[in-house]
């Protein structure tokens, strides 16, 4: 089995806020639970986090996620919530991410899907995730396109995600992984426990 494979998919749940929903997302099985430190209805602070993370047995990645901040704020909130990655939703540059990529966390690259097929490590990156235009938006994109990533490769198909959606997402894609935060919410940056259980079930079936 190659660095990248796994027999299950990998599912992160994004811009979560409450102990409620994070003991929810890492009991429903959650690989991964996203916290929003840019501007959102779903933003954070390092102490919030911090606080969180603490709950969050090791096998799952904590996630600080990040659109066009400077980089002493990305390094400070990641050392301060004790995040395991650091995902950026920006049009950051390879020396953006070369400041990054010191092997403190996992990073993460999100791409709005265009006329190139992205690539893991261009930018020195660990992981892609390839998103709608407007991050957090709901909205979904043409998943139609072939190829999205290159197959093996460790990337995360995000935006507008629900668990009505998502095993139709998985089957027509192959990601590596999912990501999802609007399709668990049952109003914008609230989010639904019974929606993040049902979303791990869908995205991954018993069995
Ligand atoms: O969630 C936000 O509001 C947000 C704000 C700024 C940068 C990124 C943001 N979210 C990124 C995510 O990881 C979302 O989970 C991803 O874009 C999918 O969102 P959704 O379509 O709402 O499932």
């Amino acid at each position: 089995m190659s660095e990248n494979s796994r027999e299950t998919l990998f599912i992160k749940i994004c811009g979560l806020q409450t102990e409620r929903d994070v003991d929810t997302a890492v009991e429903a099985g959650a690989d991964a639970i996203g916290f929003v430190f840019s501007q959102s209805p779903r933003r954070v602070d390092a102490a919030t986090a911090a606080r969180l993370s603490r709950r969050v047995p090791e096998h799952v990645l904590t996630v600080g996620v990040f659109r066009e901040e400077p980089l002493d704020f990305v390094r400070a909130m990641a050392g301060e919530s004790g995040l395991g990655a650091v995902q950026l939703h920006g049009p950051e540059d390879h020396a953006y991410y070369a400041a990054l990529a010191t092997g403190d966390w996992t990073l993460i690259r999100a791409a709005a899907f265009g006329d190139s097929v992205p690539r893991v490590g261009e930018y020195g990156e660990d992981m892609l995730l390839l998103d709608a235009p407007v991050p957090g938006s709901g909205i979904a994109w043409d998943w139609s396109s072939k190829p999205l990533a290159a197959p093996g490769e460790k990337w995360l198909l995000a935006g507008g995600l629900t668990p009505d959606n998502v095993r139709v997402a998985v089957e027509a894609t192959s990601p590596w992984g999912v990501d999802v935060s609007s399709g668990v919410e049952h109003a914008r940056g609230v989010k639904d426990p019974a929606l993040i259980t049902a979303f791990v079930k869908a995205a991954r079936p018993p069995g």
